[in-house]
């Protein structure tokens, strides 16, 4: 198994057969929370025309998303993890658009199998790597830490290369410490900038134990990102 791990979300990985890309403030943590509350898919777009165009097309689908971190005017939903709980989500699509996350895994697309994480789905995806995808042949893993700079998504990128590894050294506690002193995680203390929930933060650094992964798949020539549950053998959505 060869590891590489790299930062950024504006260039295409080495080619590989498997590609984890992580936000964990907050796009994929969003993610997560979103197919914990019934979304039964994720529209990743690269702008808010795709997204409108998309919007457009399908009433019912819901926006969500941000610019600099902010609620896009004509958005139903912002980049808030807590925020998204306040909606009914059951059975619904989300049209999401963010900065860093979003951008990379449409960036990522180059890999048999395309998974997305954050913190809070890390460990999860790691073991689903480990039990179902890795095969008896030497096989390649980009993980990607979507922001360019940040702290957040690298640690959360080494967590899951030591789960992968089996080595044991780097701490879910270490990697949380990492997180909430991140760069990215600043504006969320900041009582100046309301609009950055610091719960956000409590969110994005919760290890929850779920029973499923997060997979970019194509479909209708679209990628889509979806629940695939981590028992299962074929690494395609159920
Ligand atoms: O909304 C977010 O948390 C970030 C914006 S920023 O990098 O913190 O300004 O977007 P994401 O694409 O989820 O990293
Ligand atoms: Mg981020």
């Amino acid at each position: 198994m060869k590891i590489r791990i790299m930062q950024g979300h504006n260039r295409p990985p080495e080619p590989a057969q498997i590609n984890v890309v992580i936000d964990v403030i907050r796009a994929f943590t969003v993610a997560h929370y979103a197919f914990l509350n019934g979304v039964q898919g994720i529209i990743p777009v690269a702008g808010v025309d795709e997204a409108m165009k998309l919007k457009e097309l399908h009433p019912d689908f819901i926006l969500a998303g941000e610019i600099k971190g902010l609620l896009i005017p004509g958005f139903q939903l912002d980049n808030s993890p807590v925020r998204l709980q306040q909606f009914d989500l059951q059975g619904k699509f989300l049209i999401q658009k963010t900065t860093n996350g979003v951008t990379a895994a449409l960036n990522a697309m180059n890999a048999e199998h395309v998974l997305v994480t954050g913190f809070s789905n890390a460990r999860t995806t790691a073991q689903f790597i480990k039990e179902r995808l890795l095969g008896h042949e030497e096989m390649s893993i980009n993980i990607i830490a979507s922001h360019p700079t940040g702290d957040d998504d690298l640690a959360c990128a080494e967590y899951i290369a030591d789960i992968l590894r089996q080595s044991g050294y780097v701490t879910p506690e270490l990697t949380i410490d990492r997180i909430r002193s991140s760069e990215a995680a600043m504006k969320f203390y900041d009582t100046g900038q309301p609009e950055f929930l610091e719960e956000d933060i409590s969110l994005c650094t919760l290890e929850l134990p779920s029973d499923f992964v997060m997979k970019v798949n194509i479909r209708n020539g679209m990628p889509l990102i979806e629940k695939v549950k981590a028992g299962s053998i074929h690494a395609h959505a159920r």
